[in-house]
């Protein structure tokens, strides 16, 4: 696909049947639960480059010593905690803004647990250098404290070797704790391979030792994805309705909250047997309306588009860790809303207030920042007018079939 993409609306409602990737977040635990467990089921697995790497990274490293975890943080996170417990040898690295992640908290706490693990260059961010794994604590159960208030995907790496481990593990949780539903959602998918956790507490986590035995899963379809679907249907004529088969009325993801916030901005989520389906209703005007994205951070763009776009001044909260995830996304959010009339400002700490005056959509050209979720946030503008999307092939991150799938829903896409 070229470095830019055409998008457009000929007018009229949307509706139709709208295909989601699978969970790339289900997708990689997995993954890693069914390398723990010798073997597995799994169905459904998405076909984004963040889980196909997972794969295929997996499936290498034996063989290998020298892996990329490209721009995927599961893949970088994950991989380590795996890597470091089975004794592999060899470097981990990543794409230029994957060397700006940090990744301390996690290392710190495998290097407590036995694991050699060195930084090759800046200290507390990749390339890792990996050289074997020696217990520390084969008989009594390890207890470490992780920060969670950064990225709680060190916690979702940590708890899924945990009952790998010769005496399983003990967590403490300190600060004030992000993504909690991944954390919540690594510890269903355990429970599901079999593993046996105790939570004490809103901070304690125990993970026993035994290990993992092998199980079937069928991966739901990917929330945060459908997020964008929502957005479109915000902003479509009256009339509009869509149907995204694949969603569960009962799912371990937290971007599920997308169906509440958007109630607000007239969308209402009917569930069905085999999904969900969209239907166009009236935005709540008058109203003071704040969001936390602190369980939910990756839907803080597309609510934020959305806002400014209807013209709705919301406050948003909660979006501490947009600054470390595949771009600084508050800074790229601040750019590319000005280029449509509309403001994403800092008022008091901590809380960012979005405001639109004259919001057009006038031709132009968004700008992603290596960011698939900047794409696919600022492509429903095209329900408002024509517009511009750089480096289209971004999705392919979480979402490679984004642009067919606008393309088959009516949108102009060159
Ligand atoms: O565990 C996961 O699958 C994820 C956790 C979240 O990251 P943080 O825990 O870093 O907020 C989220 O933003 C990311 O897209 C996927
Ligand atoms: C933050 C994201 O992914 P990751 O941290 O896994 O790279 C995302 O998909 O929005």
């Amino acid at each position: 696909m070229d470095a830019i993409t055409q998008l457009s609306w000929a007018g009229g409602p949307l509706r139709g049947n709208v295909a989601l990737p699978a969970s790339k977040s289900e997708s990689n635990r997995a993954l890693i639960l069914q390398a723990l467990a010798g073997s597995g089921q799994l169905g459904n697995l998405s076909d984004a480059n963040d889980t196909q790497l997972m794969q295929r990274l997996l499936s290498q490293a034996a063989g290998r010593q020298e892996l990329s975890a490209e721009d995927a943080g599961t893949v970088m996170r994950f991989l380590t905690a795996y890597l470091a417990v089975t004794g592999w040898r060899g470097r981990l690295t990543g794409t230029a803004r994957m060397l700006e992640r940090p990744i301390a908290v996690l290392v710190d706490a495998l290097r407590q647990l036995g694991a050699a693990i060195e930084y090759e260059g800046q200290e507390g961010y990749p390339p890792l250098r990996f050289d074997g794994f020696t217990s520390r604590t084969a008989a009594e159960m390890p207890a470490l404290t992780v920060r969670g208030d950064i990225s709680s995907q060190y916690i979702s790496a940590l708890l899924m070797v945990g009952a790998a481990l010769p005496a399983g593990l003990r967590l403490q949780l300190t600060g004030h704790i992000g993504s909690r539903p991944y954390i919540n959602m690594t510890l269903a998918l355990m429970h599901h391979f079999g593993a046996v956790i105790q939570e004490e507490g809103p901070t304690g986590i125990v993970v026993q030792p035994g290990g993992y035995q092998p199980a079937s899963y069928r991966v739901e379809a990917d929330w945060s994805a459908a997020s964008y679907w929502y957005a479109m249907l915000a902003l479509a004529p009256a009339g509009s309705e869509l149907t995204l088969p694949g969603l569960r009325e009962h799912s371990w993801q937290g971007d599920q909250a997308i169906a509440g916030m958007m109630q607000d901005f007239g969308v209402k989520t009917e569930f069905l047997p085999e999904g969900v389906r969209l239907l166009k209703t009236l935005p709540l005007s008058n109203r003071d309306l704040s969001y936390d994205f602190t369980d939910c951070p990756d839907l803080a763009q597309t609510v934020a588009v959305v806002a400014a776009a209807l013209g709705l001044p919301i406050t948003m909260k909660g979006l501490q860790s947009l600054r470390i995830k595949e771009t600084d996304r508050i800074a790229a959010l601040q750019v590319e809303l000005a280029k449509f009339g509309a403001a994403l400002t800092e008022g008091a700490p901590g809380a960012f207030q979005v405001s639109a005056s004259g919001f057009r959509v006038s031709g132009q050209t968004v700008a992603t920042y290596h960011d698939h979720r900047m794409a696919m946030a600022f492509a429903p503008l095209a329900l408002l007018g024509p517009l511009q999307i750089e480096s289209p092939a971004v999705v392919r991150k979480s979402y490679p079939r984004f642009w067919d799938e606008l393309s088959a829903a009516g949108f102009q896409v060159s």
